[in-house]
């Protein structure tokens, strides 16, 4: 578990994080989420220590990282300027950092194989491949067989096999009762790996949400229906709170019943759908929505992206 209290840090006059608490909890995937700049990578640099909070504090499982006894088997992170000797091969860049850390020699090949890199392990790290190299990334901070797993931005740069990899990696290391927090400026790759956010915004909280209440609030409240009886259906719809639009001929834009409801009027009265889709909003202009007011650099309105 991860507890943040009123957690703030300041470079001089810039403030990157202001009064920040939250809990990430054990078991599952928790998804930290913000615009760039938003203050992701200070929060997770004070999380492992790297960086002193100005005030407010944050524990991992009731201590802070530097007094933890084994801080390797407490914590392992992924931070993102990754720190990689290049002229070593990846096993002995883990073998290296095993050693200064008292970590037993055979860790080194049961993490080379949870992160598949058995085959390029004698390969020197420094003509490693984006995916590669985060894989060995990953592989150095599950070193010590950490309970808490700390990731900023893993799937950056990553082809759709490396993130569907790593979004399993990190669901079974949850499933196996360990906390995971991972960073993410993409909201739609957090809604199908994590199971509950933490979003930010200049430093400060904007939503700790489950994924489950984020992506019902994303939801539109109409219903679009496609039916060759599309007057008929528009009269048994009609009441005091519903409004029906024809979006196209042969089409209705429902508002203001569920689709559960549409549904059965339409099946008593013997009227056949081809199509009956409750509307939602893309789960990615929900967040940019959420969070628009805390993007540090906007483009000018009407720019072309
Ligand atoms: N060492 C530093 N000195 C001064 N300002 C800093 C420093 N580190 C971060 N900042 C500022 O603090 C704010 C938060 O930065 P941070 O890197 O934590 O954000 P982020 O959410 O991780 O963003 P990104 O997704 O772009 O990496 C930014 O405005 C950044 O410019």
């Amino acid at each position: 578990m991860i507890e943040a209290h009123s957690l703030t840090k300041r470079y001089g006059e810039k403030a990157a994080v202001t009064d920040l608490s939250f809990t990430v909890r054990p078991g599952i995937v928790t998804g930290f989420l913000g615009p760039n700049g938003a203050g992701k990578s200070t929060t997770m640099r004070m999380i492992v220590g790297l960086d002193t909070p100005s005030s407010g504090n944050v524990v991992i499982n009731g201590k802070r990282y530097e007094d933890h006894q084994a801080p390797l088997h407490e914590v392992g992170a992924m931070l993102e300027a990754r720190s990689i000797h290049t002229g070593r091969t990846a096993y002995n860049h883990l073998l290296a950092l095993a050693v200064t850390t008292g970590i037993p020699r055979s860790r080194v090949d049961e993490v080379i194989d949870i992160v598949g890199l058995r085959e390029v392990s004698r390969k020197r790290a420094g003509g490693f491949s984006l995916g590669m190299g985060q894989r060995l990334g990953i592989a150095s901070a599950l070193l010590g067989d950490p309970a808490t797993v700390v990731l900023d931005e893993p799937v950056n740069g990553l082809d759709p096999e490396g993130i569907l990899w790593i979004r399993n990696l990190l669901k079974s290391l949850a499933a196996e009762g360990r906390t995971v927090l991972v960073s993410s400026h993409l909201m739609n790759e957090m809604a199908v790996t994590a199971e509950h956010l933490i979003v930010i915004g200049r430093g400060r909280l904007i939503a700790d949400t489950s994924v489950e209440e984020f992506t019902r609030s994303a939801a539109g409240n109409s219903v679009f229906v496609r039916t060759d009886e599309a007057e008929k259906l528009r009269t048994l719809l009609a009441g005091p709170d519903v409004s029906v639009a024809s979006a196209e001929r042969g089409a209705l834009e429902v508002s203001g019943l569920t689709s559960e409801r549409i549904g059965r009027i339409a099946a008593d009265n013997a009227i056949a759908l081809s199509e009956l889709t409750p509307q939602m909003a893309s789960l990615e202009e929900a967040f940019m929505e959420l969070t628009r007011d805390a993007v540090e650099y906007q483009s000018p309105v009407g720019s072309a992206v």
